[in-house]
Parts: structure tokens; sequence; C-alpha cells
């Protein structure tokens, strides 16, 4: 390839994600670098502890302790930040901006938290941010909504958006394990965050969630106007009691428009959904979305949401555009930086109130296995106007107690917790009652 511009990359953080992008931009540099017309240079990668083994083993020039040397280096041109976490990948994010480097991220955390001020410094500084595999992995979810779909407006979109609370959640239903005993594997898989807790209780998902509304909708919600509840109370008894009924457990991620109130509502929980939904058959690490668009219709998309390979495929595709983007070509449809376009989408949208929460329940209790149970629970219920649609009663081995599962018809979350809230008070309550929502597509 003669004469051709050489870019030069450097990553920051070589770990699950920064092995896996040196690896695949090392095995298929010939093909890329003739679909990009550049030639590609991986300069330097940063990690923390420089003596450990690992698969993936750049030349020891190659590697360094100090990421600051790679976004103060002037021979660079992009900067991958697959550090994670959000202080020190944002000091050197916005550093790499103002030097003037394209940054590519896969740190949904960051974005979620920090987006609004890192997108307006890239716009000041005259470059990019891509962050594709940010959300759900290898699926081009961020390209979809930003392009393929750009004629669309969105009342809905829903789906699965962490690969490892999906993979639990599918171990626990096929082999009947608790969480605590597919953990080990999921971490061995390379799909848990360093802090699990973002995985296991949901905020993981959220962080995607808020970034996917910001692409539809031009507004940044913060977390704490979001209901995000994670997988770690689910029973395996919760998921066939799910199953009996027709359904299955997912957390869900839900996103919606209403264009009339002009209301967005964003939220992350676990839910049942029924079985015959494609977004319910999505197993494994796989992640799955499905996009409501006023022109399009339903949109599926299901691929890989966490992993070393498919991540990888996530960032090499924001390098290409960013390959594209130094040699002069104009930058994706609607560009994180263009302000206008998002504050137009926004269209001066307000938050749904606690009121636009309304579905059925599902509903779990232990209770005493003694006469007038369930006609104390019934008044109760019928007190708050929750309605029952089914119930199933298992004693259990010891039968002096019994699991009682509920369905609900479609009620206010106002009123399904207050009415908990009275049943755990009951003298024959054994345990906190447990409730999921069921989500409706
Ligand atoms: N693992 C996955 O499946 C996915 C991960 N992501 C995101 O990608 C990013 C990276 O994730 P992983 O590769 O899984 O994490 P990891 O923990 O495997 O790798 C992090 C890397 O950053 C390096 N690092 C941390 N502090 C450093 C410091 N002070 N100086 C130099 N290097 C430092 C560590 O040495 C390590 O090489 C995170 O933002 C994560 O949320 C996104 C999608 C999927
Ligand atoms: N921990 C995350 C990794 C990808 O974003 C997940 O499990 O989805
Ligand atoms: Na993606």
């Amino acid at each position: 390839m003669k004469n051709k511009r050489t870019i030069r990359i450097g990553l920051l953080g070589f770990g699950t994600v920064g092995q896996g992008v040196w690896k695949h931009l090392q095995a298929d540099q010939t093909a890329l670098e003739y679909r990009l017309g550049a030639k590609l240079e991986l300069v330097r990668a940063a990690a923390r502890d420089l003596t450990k083994s690992r698969a993936v083993q750049p030349r020891p020039d190659q590697l360094t302790d100090d990421p600051f040397s790679i976004v103060d280096d002037p021979n660079i041109d992009i900067v991958c930040e697959l550090i994670g976490g959000t202080t020190l990948a944002r000091e050197l994010t916005l550093r790499a901006l103002k030097n003037g480097k394209t940054v590519v991220t896969a740190n949904k955390a960051l974005i979620s938290e920090f987006g609004e001020e890192i997108f307006a410094v890239a716009r000041e500084s005259n470059t990019h941010y891509f962050f594709e595999a940010s959300v759900a992995g290898g699926i081009p979810i961020i390209k979809t909504l930003r392009e393929g779909l750009v004629a669309n407006r969105f009342p809905q979109i829903y789906g699965i958006l962490n690969g490892t609370s999906n993979y639990i959640l599918t171990r626990m239903e096929r082999e009947g394990l608790s969480f605590e005993d597919t953990l080990n594997d999921a971490r061995a898989l390379g799909y848990v965050e360093a802090d699990e807790s973002l995985d296991l209780d949901g905020w993981d998902a959220a962080h995607k969630a808020v970034i996917l509304a910001y692409l539809a909708h031009g507004k940044w919600v913060k977390l704490d106007d979001m209901v995000v509840e994670g997988i770690r109370d689910i029973t395996t008894g919760d998921i066939a009691y799910a199953k009996e009924l027709g359904y299955k457990i997912k957390l869900l991620a839900v996103i919606r428009r209403d264009f009339t109130q002009n209301t967005v509502s964003v939220r992350l929980h676990p839910a049942l959904i029924a079985k015959q939904e494609l977004i319910a058959q999505v197993d494994e690490v796989f992640n799955g979305i499905s996009l409501t668009g006023d022109v399009v219709g339903t949109t599926i998309l299901v691929g890989r949401g966490a992993g070393q390979d498919a991540t990888a495929s996530a960032v090499i595709s924001d390098i290409a555009d960013a390959v594209a983007a130094l040699l002069g070509a104009p930058p994706p449809i609607i560009s994180e930086e263009d302000v206008d376009i998002y504050r137009a989408l926004a269209d001066e949208v307000q938050l749904a109130g606690p009121e636009s929460l309304v579905c059925p329940y599902y509903i779990r209790l232990r209770v005493k296995d003694e006469p007038g149970v369930l006609a104390r629970v019934a008044q109760v219920f019928a007190d708050h106007g929750v309605s029952v649609a089914t119930m199933i009663q298992q004693e259990e081995i010891n039968s002096a107690s019994a699991r009682i599962i509920f369905t609900t018809h479609a009620v206010s979350e106002a009123s399904l917790d207050q009415s908990l809230g009275l049943v755990a008070e009951l003298p024959f309550c054994l345990e906190t009652p447990f409730r999921l929502r069921v989500f409706k597509p």
C-alpha cells in the first residue's frame, strides 16, 4: 500500500477488551487497511501491571504502565479507552480529546455520567468520541439508532442489555443453579465488570439504557430518576413458577416515550415476559433490543452483549469510523457532537411521573400454612385495587409453611407496594414479600 497515510493507535487498558482489540487488529490488519485506505499501526497499550502474564503479549516496548504517555504522545491519532471506571478514564479521555485525538471507548459508566461534558469537549476540540462497544457489546446498536433508523421517532425501545445477568438467569433456568454457582463461570468468560455490583444490581444495563435514551430522545436521564433493580433476589423457584405461567424472567431495560404527553421514562429491572416474545428467547450472554420506530415498525437486534471478541468487534468498527473521519470523511449522520439535533429530539420532553408505572405483577409470599391466610391477603389486595389473575400455592416440606405465588392484573406500582407493605406486617407472613413486574411490549 503505497503513499497511504499511517494512522497510529494507542490503547488505555489491556485487559479482556484491550487484548481482544490488539489481537484482532493484528490478525485482520491487512484486510482492514485495504478497506479503510490507510495503514494502521498499533503503537502502545497501557496496563497497570506490566509483569502479568497475558494471552496476548505485545513487544515490551509496546506496553507501558503510564497511560498519560499515550494520551500525550503526538504521534498517536486514535486513543481507545478500555480501562473502565469514571475517574482516571474521565481524566484520560478529556486530556486525549483536548490533545486533538479521536477517542474510542467501551465505557458505558463514563458516558452515562459524563457524556454531556465529554461530547462538549470533543466538539470544542474539533474531534470525535465513538462508543459502539459501550452498549450491547458486539451488536451495532449505536450505528443502528443513529444511522439505519434515522427516519424514526421511538415510542418504545426495550430489551436485554447485560450479558452477565442474562447468562446467569439462563443457567439458573436450564440447570437449576443458584446465581453464585454461575457467577464464577461468567467471570472466567470475561463478561463480568471489575465492580460486579454493576452487573448484578442492574447499574451496568441502566448505564446502557441512559445512553440509548439520549440517542433516541436527546435527554440525559439521571440514574436517581430511574427504577434500577438487579437480579440478586431472583430464585430458581421464581424462574420455575414463571415458566409454569408461560413466562421467562429477564433483566429488561424499558425506554418509553409518550409523544402526546411529551414524557419519557427509562427503567431497568427484572420482569416476567411471555415466553413467545423474541426478546424472551434471547439467552446466555446474548443481548436483544427491540426498537419500535414510528416509520419502520419494530426491529429486533440480537447478538453477543459481552466477552472479548464481540466487544473487540465493536471497538474495531469505531476505529474504522475514526480512521474515515481522520481521512476527511464526514462523521456518522447524527454525531454525538450535534447538540442542536439532540435538543430537537428532546423537544423539552419531561420525565414521566410515578403514575406511569402500571403493569401486572408476579408476587411471591412465604406464609404459615394456617386457616384464614388467603382471605386476609385477598382483603388487603382488594382494599388497594390489586386484582389477582392467577394463584399457585405450594406446601413446603415441613408443611407448616407454604409458598403462594400470585399474578395480578395491571395495577399502579404505588398501590401494589402499599398492599405488600401491609401484607409483610401480617403475623403469618414469614418473609418480606417479593414482587416482579410483568412486561407487556
Ligand atoms: N468485558 C466485556 O465483556 C466488556 C467490557 N466493556 C467495558 O470495557 C472496559 C474494559 O473492560 P475489561 O477489559 O473487561 O476490563 P479489565 O479489568 O479486564 O481491563 C482493564 C484494564 O485497564 C487497566 N488499568 C486499570 N487501571 C489502570 C491504570 N491506572 N493504568 C493503566 N492501566 C490501568 C488494567 O490493567 C487492565 O488491563 C470497561 O469500561 C468495561 O465496562 C464493554 C463491553 C463488554
Ligand atoms: N459486564 C457487561 C459487559 C458488557 O458490557 C455485561 O455483562 O454485559
Ligand atoms: Na454495541
